[in-house]
């Protein structure tokens, strides 16, 4: 509970505000075919989004489907002030979400049940789910909001909605890394209802990814708490709390946990599906 208030209290304060007119600062961002790095500095005042039908609600979009749909999600940093929310808030029916917590609370209503959502609370939400959201709390509330077209399969029902809190959940460590290494799932990796995963990786300090993963699925992947260093494609970058990176399929990636403390990120990955062929 402690590490949770500590390791939000690191990530909201960077976002929004302006440098001072007197400073020029160059930021950390890159934008390379392969890959995207946001540094939490460059989610400022000035590059916030706005959305239909939601009320009090401001966001930052850390990524989105770039060249057609060849990509496959979109993933929002989403703050709602008290009172705000939505009772439309998502508009596309084929349109599956996760919805992660990062400070603050609110009301999450799925299928007339309400859940009260904290700091490390995860809703999985189908397509065609019906939720609403409301901060009923007096505080703003921040949340990551991860949004993929369901690729759905005859004879593969689509899974049901579920609500669920990190810290009930026991991080499976990965063979052969002494627990350096720990995923915390939220979904059976062998249940093929589901075409996406939303994982939290966590790094203890000096743990490592010890080759350059190179593979099909795409990631989002956003510091939930420490520090790195993070090989992608053919450069090395220097990650903290509220960096945010986009993996194109096949960029090349690897890391060393570089921190005192866990180094962790909340983890996007699409699966479970085959590649279009672009036949018709
Ligand atoms: N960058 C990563 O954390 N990648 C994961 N090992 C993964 O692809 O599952």
């Amino acid at each position: 509970m402690r590490r949770r208030e500590h390791a939000a209290t690191q990530l909201l304060r960077p976002h929004g505000g302006l440098p001072p007119q007197s400073q020029l600062i160059h930021g950390r961002a890159v934008f390379t075919e392969a890959y995207a790095v946001i540094p939490k500095g460059v989610m400022s005042d000035i590059v916030v989004s706005f959305l239909p039908h939601w009320e009090k609600t401001r966001l930052w979009v850390l990524s989105r489907p770039l060249s057609g749909f060849a990509e496959t999600f979109s993933q929002y940093i989403m703050e709602v002030a008290p009172g705000g929310g939505s009772e439309r808030p998502e508009p596309d029916q084929g349109a599956e979400g996760v919805l992660f917590v990062v400070e603050g609370e609110m009301r999450l209503t799925v299928d007339d049940e309400h859940h009260e959502m904290v700091p490390g609370s995860y809703a999985y939400l189908p397509p065609g789910c019906d939720w609403q959201l409301r901060n009923t709390s007096d505080a703003p509330v921040r949340f990551h909001w991860i949004r993929k077209a369901y690729a759905f399969v005859e004879g593969i029902e689509v899974p049901p909605a579920f609500v669920t809190n990190e810290q009930t959940i026991a991080p499976t460590p990965m063979p052969d890394t002494d627990g350096r290494w720990a995923t915390t799932r939220f979904v059976d990796p062998a249940d093929l209802r589901h075409d996406m995963h939303v994982t939290i990786v966590t790094f203890q300090p000096g743990g490592v990814i010890p080759f350059d993963e190179t593979h099909v699925m795409e990631h989002g992947l956003y510091v939930l708490e420490g520090r790195a260093v993070y090989h992608l494609n053919q450069e090395w970058v220097e990650v903290e709390a509220g960096d945010y990176m986009w993996l194109r399929a096949f960029c090349p990636q690897s890391c060393y946990a570089a921190g005192s403390t866990p180094f962790r990120y909340l983890l996007y990955k699409d699966v479970n599906r085959h590649m279009k062929l672009g036949l018709s």
